[in-house]
């Protein structure tokens, strides 16, 4: 597999002081699920934003499929789709009117309608596509979302804490899309979780991030063997006192 996403030395220090970033590197495969945990205020949805070209960092860089954030944010965003945590849709339009909005600032003509049709089948919210999305509880509106993000065929996937707030059968359908969608088209899926045993069940490899630094990284299983630990929230509170940070 070859590199799709690489973070380099990435720093941002907000207005005022706050250090959000601070010398993060990592790099994430071609076709992997790749998971960002931590706890509140660790830099995560910084380093997502930064990622997707929302954000711009103090130093360091992030290639995407070899596209600078810096030097090429309008090619990074050619190839990315992020969903943020709280990705709204404007309540007064139909499910269907969000898709074909959302989806016409990307495509027009036939491979609009073929993309709007396809987000449709993705969202299988069934009648409920042609009601307001005030209608929509918060699941509804997160899967709404994802299936826009998903019929622009990125090449890479950035998701912000894609099944917070949902119920279980929400969060199974949002897991399994991902699943789905990375056999399918062999996406890069960068995303973050709170959820660890989420993180362990949909991710090849996680990496944790505490303080705005990496302090540990691997695969699930391989994490746990080196912190002897039975889950990754051992292997979180173990790597926090390990590093002393
Ligand atoms: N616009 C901003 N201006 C100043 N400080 C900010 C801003 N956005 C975030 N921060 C601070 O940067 C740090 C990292 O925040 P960030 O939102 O990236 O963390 P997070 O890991 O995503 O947290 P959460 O899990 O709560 O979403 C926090 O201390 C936060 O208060």
């Amino acid at each position: 597999m070859s590199e799709s996403v690489v973070v380099n030395n990435l720093r941002k220090v907000y207005r005022g002081g706050v250090v959000a970033v601070d010398g993060l590197t990592f790099t994430v495969k071609r076709g992997e699920i790749y998971g960002l945990v931590g706890p509140n205020g660790s830099g995560k949805t910084t380093t997502l934003r930064i990622i997707s070209t929302l954000l711009k960092p103090t130093s360091g860089d992030v290639f995407v499929e070899g596209y600078s954030v810096v030097r090429q944010p309008m090619a990074v965003r050619g190839v990315i789709s992020y969903l943020p945590e709280e990705a709204g849709a404007y309540r007064d339009l139909t499910g269907y009117d969000f898709i074909e909005f959302m989806l016409s600032i990307r495509f027009k003509g036939r491979e609009l309608e073929e993309r709007v049709d396809e987000a449709i089948s993705i969202s299988d919210l069934g009648e409920f596509i042609e009601k307001p999305v005030k209608k929509y509880s918060k699941g509804m509106k997160r899967i709404l979302a994802l299936s826009v993000a998903l019929a622009i065929h990125p090449r890479v996937l950035v998701l912000d804490e894609p099944t917070s707030g949902l119920d279980v059968e929400k969060s199974m359908f949002v897991r399994e899309l991902i699943k789905r969608y990375r056999e399918r088209e062999g996406v890069t899926v960068i995303l973050s979780s709170h959820n660890m045993l989420e993180v362990e069940n949909l991710c090849d490899r996680v990496g944790v991030i505490y303080k705005g630094k990496l302090i540990a990284e691997g695969e699930v299983h391989r994490l746990k063997s080196a912190y002897s630990a039975s889950n990754l929230e051992e292997v979180f509170l173990r790597a926090v006192k390990q590093h002393g940070v």
